[in-house]
């Protein structure tokens, strides 16, 4: 492991901001039979160096919200309303140098009567997204004497194609659930992780750096130091004999091991965020638990955020910071992990608790939650889980269920939950 890498702290612009902050994100399918709404009104956050869960049922929307986290949601589908917020200050620079038309400026004053015209209803970091016109998507917040960005975030949602491009190739990487898939054939395993390494240089990280000993470094990395990067890549991620095995080629590699391939050239390009989406899935649950292990291990040494995406509670409870609950396209419960073990709150997250077997106490009894996840077309009331929820009444099928603070850090959209005064 590069020693450089860990030791120049990141700049996320400020103090304890989230690196993504994702709000208000709606994603819909037009099909045959209507909309399929499958991501609505999504908030989420996610601070530098936090293991973040999505856990749901199948079909709750996870895979939807992280691609549209990504702009990889596919036609017909759009995300539709929200905003995406990477606060990275040098992926701001970077975006604002290489883009300067999709720049805007939101200072405190507008920012302050933005939120004044949505009522306050809005995050300061929604206000200051709105703020941005068609074809804009670097929101700078705050400049030093020279002009430069210091603070600010980026648009994901409203980036161009170029911009994508550019952000998913180095600050953000995702690993799926098939990596036969995403792992090209004909290349050895080695050379596609040395790809990504030399991509990602030519792209330029250390953007802060003066010109000059930027391309010393690329230089340096075009001349066989991608490919002991990649060496390195797949040691991190303990394939064992690695310099051997890198010019194996994907279908030569075991299910594990093309999964730590995966996971080794996913953060070959030191991303800020990785979103992996059911990583192991597919696994025995032995390697499961060890390239979760090592997922953790390597998020530490690198200082990467990951949003791990998974069906699976006890994958959560084992990697997890943080939780968000998603049910029938809506995050319905927030909470560090302990928390959402210990104490869950949301209706759905009780039940989804205990239908499900916990390893510590196999004998325990599990109770289904009884009815299925509804349609995702055309919901017609308003808290998604009302007609499966033991506790609903009239007034939830009736009017959304915004979110409620339950706890410290802990959150749960349930009009049956929150202050005594304005529980249900
Ligand atoms: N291309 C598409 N066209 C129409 N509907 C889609 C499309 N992709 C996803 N959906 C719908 O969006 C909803 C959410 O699907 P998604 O794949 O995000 O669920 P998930 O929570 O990831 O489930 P799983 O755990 O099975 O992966 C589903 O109802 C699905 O049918
Ligand atoms: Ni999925």
């Amino acid at each position: 492991m590069r020693a450089d890498a860990s030791a120049e702290p990141r700049h996320t612009g400020a103090g304890d901001e989230p690196l993504l902050e994702v709000t208000g994100l709606q994603t819909q399918f037009p099909t045959e039979r209507g909309t399929v709404e499958a991501v609505a009104r999504a908030d989420l956050s996610i601070e530098p160096g936090e293991i973040v869960g999505l856990v749901g049922e199948s079909g709750s929307g996870k895979s939807v919200l992280a691609q549209s986290l990504m702009g990889m949601v596919e036609a017909p589908g759009e995300v539709v309303a929200g905003a995406v917020c990477l606060r990275d200050i040098d992926v701001v620079r970077d975006l604002a140098d290489t883009f300067p038309d999709a720049v805007v400026d939101a200072s405190d004053d507008d920012v302050a009567v933005a939120r004044e015209t949505a009522d306050g209803a809005v995050s300061e970091t929604a206000a200051a997204a709105s703020l941005a016109g068609p074809g804009e998507f670097v929101v700078v917040r705050e400049r030093d004497r020279d002009g430069v960005p210091v603070s600010g975030f980026v648009d994901i949602r409203r980036a161009s194609e170029p911009a994508l491009q550019r952000l998913r190739g180095g600050r953000i990487s995702m690993v799926f659930q098939d990596p036969m898939n995403s792992l090209n054939p004909t290349l050895s395993v080695g050379e596609q992780i040395a790809e990504t390494v030399r991509l990602h240089q030519d792209v330029g990280e250390s953007i802060s750096l003066p010109a000059e000993l930027k391309r010393k470094i690329v230089g340096a990395a075009k001349n066989g130091e991608a490919w002991r990067r990649a060496i390195e890549m797949l040691e991190a991620v303990e394939i064992p004999e690695a310099e051997a095995r890198a010019t194996d080629f994907p279908h030569e590699f075991s299910g594990g091991m093309r999964q730590r391939a995966m996971i080794a050239m996913a953060l070959s390009c030191e991303p800020d965020l990785l979103i992996a989406d059911e990583p192991t899935t597919a696994l025995d649950v032995t390697i499961q638990a060890q390239i979760l292990d090592e997922l953790v291990s390597l998020k530490e040494a690198f200082d990467t955020s990951i949003l791990l995406i998974t069906h699976d509670l006890a994958v959560v409870a084992e990697t997890c910071d943080r939780v968000n609950v998603m049910y029938a396209g809506e995050i319905v419960e927030k909470a560090p992990a302990d928390t959402l073990f210990a104490d869950p709150q949301h209706p759905y997250t009780r039940g989804l608790l205990a239908s499900t077997p916990r390893l510590s106490d196999p004998d325990q009894e599990v109770e289904p939650i009884h009815g299925n996840v509804p349609d995702l077309i055309d919901i017609p009331y308003a808290c998604h889980f009302a007609p499966r929820c033991p506790e609903s009444m009239r007034e939830c099928f009736e009017r959304e269920p915004a979110f409620r603070q339950v706890g410290e850090r802990h959150e749960a959209a349930c009009l049956r939950r929150g202050p005594e005064r304005d529980r249900l």
